[in-house]
């Protein structure tokens, strides 16, 4: 049982329904690992469709790879190889065999390439850097310092204060004669606001300029770079991301060097700054601790914490909004839980229903791997196995119950921010459901972009109505 399980709820279910599986989107639509060693699991060699010189599959990609990809999948099996450019990898479809590969040792590193080089410092902190001691460190110190239970818990104060400004807004407009209020990006601004202040404790400068860059560099993270298929050619970065990540990274950069100088200051002059992430870590490790390894940490924990939040939030409103009879019964949920003379808080939500989730034991059919290979796990892809849940397209929360699944990953690198991510998706979409009844303004376009995460393609509209007795 992973350790966060503890009695969970219906919102639970929701959210994992939404965001991970049953539904028909991940945050993460497709995750790379890559193998250091070949790992002889068998002496079959997965097969590979046909694929031009040079370029090999890299054609087939499309707008959507983790949709071609799929396709592709059920002509060649749920453990495939496809040749991007030089680069062999393997992609893995299916339910069980993500298990197997995500768990397996041999697949716990990343692959280099510009996002690693040039958006990560050059595979320092966490979500890049190859296994090893660098790893590790940056991984226990965004544990030890933002992702705990205990630093989650410390850090409610930030997220009540940002989520009822979000509430106060939305009634705001609820009240007047709103027609829609845009929920994607009151819900992206509410979520990287949280995250912001508990990295910087403030937001530093213009918080709509941070969200561009993150927007930015969500999207760069995803997408299938020429350059890192033809390294040859890299030099001329012939699509222009090497030249947009070098922009992202000065305009982080300028913020992270502002928000680390001020606390290094604070802290020399025994003055006192907010309570954050940073000034945290700065005064256990000391103001000299390697200033690199630190923005590398910090860039992570924007990226990682805060689109893919915010995306969950907002495929689990778009589901519940097309399906009112699951909304209805999470309104109910909260209204026996909480009662209609408060808004929800947080020490209510392991009042609601318990929810347990057991580990699936697999066992995965094995292909020999080139060392070096890519492994692409399809997410998405895996959240829609027909041999793991029966009508996966379907939108149904409650076939979580007593299942695993695998929205954050698994194995060593699987998701830190777990926790801090279900907690402020399950608070937000908490608040969302029993304050406010939902409308459409008209139909609602499900389609999705392929990025890091999957994101909607247009923004989701719909108009509030408070359902709560004035004055609460
Ligand atoms: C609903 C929200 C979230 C989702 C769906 C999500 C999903 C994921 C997934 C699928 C992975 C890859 C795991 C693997 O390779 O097995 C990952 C890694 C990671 N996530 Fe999250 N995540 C979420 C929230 C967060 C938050 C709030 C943080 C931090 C503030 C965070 C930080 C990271 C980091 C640092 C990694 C890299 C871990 C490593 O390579 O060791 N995530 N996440």
């Amino acid at each position: 049982m992973y350790s966060w399980m503890s009695p969970d709820s219906l919102l639970v279910a929701v959210v994992v329904a939404a965001s991970a599986a049953a539904a028909r989107f991940f945050a993460l639509p497709l995750l790379k690992r890559t193998t250091r060693i070949g790992n002889g699991i068998s002496l079959r060699l997965p097969p590979n469709p046909p694929g031009l010189p040079i370029l090999g599959n890299l054609r087939i990609l499309g707008a959507l790879p983790h949709r071609a990809l799929r396709k592709l999948a059920e002509a060649y099996g749920p453990v495939m190889g496809i040749r991007l450019g030089l680069v062999q990898a393997v992609v893995v479809s299916s339910f069980v065999s993500a298990q197997k590969f995500l768990r397996e040792p041999a697949f716990m590193s990343r692959p280099a390439g510009d996002v690693s080089n040039y958006l990560t410092y050059g595979r320092k902190g966490v979500l890049s850097s190859e296994c090893g001691s660098n790893w590790r460190e940056s991984r226990n110190l965004c544990l030890d310092h933002m992702l705990s239970t205990r630093s989650i818990d410390a850090l409610r104060g930030v997220r009540n204060e940002e989520i009822h400004r979000l509430l106060y807004s939305l009634k705001k407009a609820a009240d007047g004669d709103c027609k829609a209020v845009d929920l994607s990006e009151a819900v992206t601004a509410t979520i990287l606001a949280i995250v912001c202040r508990t990295l910087f404790g403030k937001v530093y400068g213009n918080a709509s300029a941070i969200e561009k860059t993150l927007k930015e560099a969500t999207q760069l993270t995803g997408v299938f770079n020429i350059n890192d298929y033809i390294p040859f050619i890299g030099f001329l970065d012939l699509n222009g991301h090497r030249r947009r990540m070098k922009a992202v990274r000065r305009a982080y950069d300028s913020l992270f060097e502002t928000v680390i100088h001020k606390h290094c200051r604070s802290l020399n002059e025994g003055t006192k700054l907010e309570d954050c992430v940073v000034a945290s870590i700065l005064s256990s490790t000391g103001t000299q601790y390697d200033r690199v390894n630190l923005k590398a940490i910090l860039m992570d924990m924007i990226t990682g914490g805060s689109d893919t939040s915010a995306t969950t939030v907002e495929w689990t409103m778009s589901e519940l909004l097309r399906h009112p009879r699951v909304m209805r019964k999470l309104q109910h949920e909260l209204e026996e839980a909480v009662g209609m003379d408060r808004v929800v808080e947080e020490e209510d939500l392991p009042k609601l229903p318990y929810l347990e989730m057991a580990r699936v034991d697999c066992v995965a059919g094995g292909f020999q791997l080139k060392k070096g290979s890519q492994v692409l796990v399809n997410l998405w892809a895996v959240g829609r196995d027909p041999s793991q849940w029966d009508d996966p397209e379907a939108f149904y929360p409650e076939r979580f119950e007593g299942s695993d699944f695998l929205a954050f990953g698994a194995g060593n690198r699987r998701c830190p921010g777990m926790q801090m991510g279900l907690t402020t998706v399950r608070i937000v979409v908490a608040q969302l459901v029993h304050c406010f009844d939902w409308a459409l303004p008209g139909d609602l376009d499900m389609s999705e972009r392929f990025g890091i995460r999957l994101s909607r393609a247009k923004n989701l509209l719909a108009v509030p109505t408070y359902r709560l007795p004035p004055g609460s």
